[in-house]
């Protein structure tokens, strides 16, 4: 069986702190001169300066350890002090999980964290067999990609197989493990595949598809603390706690202990009853659509959901909630109400899917002129209302 979880080596500091200690015990004999002394003092001030920047330099340029979880650090590797500037987390071994990615500094709420291209992807629907397609995509790649893909976690591996000698399947368990979403098909991303999942307000990470470039974005949803664990939404994060670990541990082959599903029972039924209360807010929200709801009721549910999801700490999904908003007040030709749910979507969008996607463009476009959208006045005039 492949080692699909690679460990870490483990990163310590306590050989350089004994080095110190021996070095900074090597002091000069009380009859040299005062000048000999003075040199003595400062070499031995210098080798001090050079440990201490290798202790730094180790324990990831934080000389304390103090915001690193110690427990998520154990077996990790931490990076490199010039890392720090280029990559704004590192993989781990997170302790239950298998491996991770943990914040290597403070991240900024909506900072790019990854853009990656697929190692492949596969249509959503296929007649042919789904082991035979992976596999033989995956022996099209070349020998280092068919390292990185062999490298990932995989579960729900079929009991009577031999994953030494059924390749195919191996590959195929693989791939329903780590692949996600890319416009119509599903592919595989190896570096993002590295993001584990968290409920409801626990995910600080969203991922998007862009068709254009082919490529996937991870963005910060929320700002997130040196040392915490990254961590996307596997699927619906607005299911009721009973449900959704149902589905992860059926699909992924996991128990959620997320902060949100570890929640005391009283806490966890006041998050489920939120949850399905901004989920029955969805609905009617989007009965709007067809015309069973007025303007000003639709607008109501927008800013309902927006203050049950800022109860629960959810905040994924505002970009095209307050985009939709913007639609309804644009068909009813309210134009303040418009420019006001455009800009607010622009923001949002902004840091989900980046400022520079097509989604900010376009709700920028609306926010400078309200007339601009392309639903303008398409129903009856009506003041709905701005967030
Ligand atoms: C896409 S992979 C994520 C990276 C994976 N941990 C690894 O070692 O490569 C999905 C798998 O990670 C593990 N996982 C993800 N989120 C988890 C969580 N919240 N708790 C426990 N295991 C989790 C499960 O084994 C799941 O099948």
């Amino acid at each position: 069986m492949p080692d699909a979880r690679r460990r870490r080596t483990k990163a310590t500091v306590k050989p350089q702190v004994e080095n110190q200690q021996e070095n900074s015990s090597s002091a000069p004999p009380a009859s040299h001169s005062l000048l000999m002394r003075y040199v003595a003092l400062i070499m031995v001030s210098m080798i001090g300066l050079v440990l201490w920047l290798l202790f730094i330099q180790r324990s990831g340029g934080d000389s304390g350890f103090g915001s690193f979880k110690l427990g998520a650090l154990r077996g990790a590797k931490a990076p490199a002090r010039d890392d720090m500037h280029k990559s704004p987390f590192f993989v781990a071994d997170i302790p239950g999980k298998g491996m991770g990615l943990l914040a290597s500094r403070k991240i900024k709420q909506g900072e790019l964290l990854v853009r990656e291209m697929p190692l492949f992807v596969v249509p959503r629907e296929t007649t042919s067999s789904p082991s035979e397609l992976v596999g033989g995509l995956v022996a099209q790649l070349s020998k280092k990609e068919q390292e990185a893909f062999f490298n990932l976690s995989y579960v729900n591996f079929p009991n009577h197989l031999d994953p030494d000698r059924d390749r195919n399947e191996v590959a195929l368990a693989i791939f329903q493990t780590n692949a996600v979403g890319a416009g119509d098909n599903v592919g595989i991303f190896p570096r993002m595949a590295r993001l584990n999942h968290g409920c409801s307000s626990a995910f600080n990470a969203v991922y998007s598809w862009r068709e254009k470039e082919r490529a996937l974005y991870v963005y910060a949803l929320r700002s997130i603390n040196q040392g915490e664990e990254l961590l996307t939404s596997y699927g619906n994060a607005r299911q009721p706690r009973r449900e959704r670990r149902a589905r992860l541990a059926e699909h992924y082959g996991f128990e959620c202990q997320c902060r949100v599903c570890s929640m005391a029972e009283e806490e966890s039924q006041a998050s489920d009853r939120r949850l399905e209360a901004i989920n029955g807010a969805y609905e009617r929200f989007a009965s709007w659509g067809q015309g069973h709801i007025s303007g000003t009721d639709a607008i109501a549910q927008v800013r309902k959901i927006w203050r049950l999801e800022d109860e629960e700490g959810y905040w994924s999904e505002r970009g095209s909630l307050a985009a939709d908003a913007t639609l309804v007040a644009a068909s009813h030709s309210d134009v303040l109400a418009t420019q006001q749910w455009a800009e607010l979507a622009a923001e949002w969008y902004a840091y989900e899917l980046g400022g520079d996607s097509e989604q900010v463009a376009a709700m920028r476009a609306v926010a400078a002129d309200g007339t601009r959208h392309a639903r303008w006045k398409s129903r009856g005039g009506l003041v709905v209302g701005g967030p």
